[in-house]
């Protein structure tokens, strides 16, 4: 039994720290693990040209703890409005290094998200051009699509159009969280990826709903049936290099979570790196992690791998109840649950 495991420092390519002063939380928890983080944009206002990407990077930057080397890597969000222009002065400042599409209305502040692919393709074609990656939550918004088939609808209905239409554009699938996301993904060509969730490996709707309704395990896309949990253990077990680590940890305060009208999103990032090793562990996978957390993300950026390692013990710890949030405080995934793994 393995119970030292030595890795590559790992970076997270799907984060949320969302703003304020909750950054002096959120960036030391994901700066405590990873060496880059793709930073989401979904602030309101949300980061929407070159000029918003450098402020908020500046304001992350800003609550790094001292030393920390920690690099946010910044996304733009993709609006009806934005221009080939606009793509290409963020990405050739170097203020921006991917583009975000959120379906208008698709999950937490997505409502300035796009309302019709079609409006976004000038915006795509000029991505393509200067090697901009697109990230998509891919989860249609029409009202007669059941919540539970909206990502394999979103895949049949815009995704396949996508990569047909723009075959030089890197695509990254993020947060996928069904067996035909995995399957899609692992048929489409090479400039095609997917970022997977630690909750999306250790969960399935049953753990979310059986019981009583837990809504620290509400996220977005929603989780599914195991069968479909069974598909993502399974494509990171096999160590296929399209898929990466992105943990989508996505804190909201407590109140609006325990509420009538819950938020989606799960907070992960305090323990992000230890909880992947908890799913890959009990999948026999302990040597596909690095891979996985370590390698594929940046190969497929065409950014370089960290040099420096982190080392994970079989050590068991008791998660938090909660944790500070700002002036409030955010339920942590797995909240006082005894955790396998510990960062040494
Ligand atoms: N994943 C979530 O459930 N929520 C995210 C948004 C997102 O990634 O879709 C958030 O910003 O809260
Ligand atoms: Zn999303
Ligand atoms: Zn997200």
């Amino acid at each position: 039994m393995t119970d030292r495991l030595t890795l590559t420092r790992p970076d997270d390519w799907h984060i949320h720290l969302r703003d304020g002063e909750v950054l002096g939380h959120t960036v030391a928890d994901a700066a405590r693990t990873f060496g880059r983080a793709i930073i989401m944009p979904n602030l309101v206002p949300p980061v929407r040209d070159a000029q918003e990407a450098a402020g908020y990077k500046a304001r992350i930057l800003a609550a790094r703890p001292a030393g920390s080397q920690f690099e946010p890597l910044m996304v733009l969000y993709l609006t009806d409005q934005t221009s080939p222009e606009i793509v290409r002065e963020a990405k050739l400042s170097g203020q921006a290094i991917a583009a975000k599409l959120y379906p208008a209305g698709a999950t937490t502040n997505s409502q300035s998200g796009v309302t019709a692919l079609e409006n976004i393709y000038p915006a795509l074609e000029a991505m393509a051009e200067v090697g901009m990656p697109l990230l998509v939550h891919g989860e249609v918004t029409h009202a007669e699509v059941d919540i539970f088939d909206r990502e394999k609808a979103f895949i049949d209905q815009q995704l396949v159009k996508v990569v047909e239409r723009f075959p030089t554009l890197k695509i990254v699938f993020e947060h996928i969280t069904t067996a035909d996301a995995v399957e899609f993904v692992k048929q489409a060509p090479a400039n095609v990826g997917a970022t997977i969730t630690a909750h999306h490996l250790l969960f399935n709707r049953n753990h979310m709903l059986v019981g009583g309704i837990r809504p620290h395990l509400f996220c977005l896309p929603i989780l599914k049936r195991e069968k479909h949990q069974q598909a993502l253990c399974d494509i990171v077990a096999s160590g296929s290099s399209k898929f990466f680590l992105g943990t989508d940890s996505a804190p909201h305060a407590r109140h609006a979570k325990e509420a009538a009208c819950g938020c989606a999103g799960c907070y992960t990032a305090y323990a992000a790196i230890e909880l992947y090793a908890e799913a890959f562990d009990s999948l026999g996978a302990l040597d596909k992690l690095e891979g996985f957390a370590s390698f594929h993300g940046p190969d497929f950026y065409g950014l370089p791998r960290n040099s420096e390692q982190i080392t994970l013990l079989r050590d068991s710890w008791q998660a938090p109840e909660q944790l500070p949030f700002g002036d409030q405080n955010v339920i942590p995934l797995r909240a006082g649950e005894t955790l396998q793994w510990r960062l040494a």
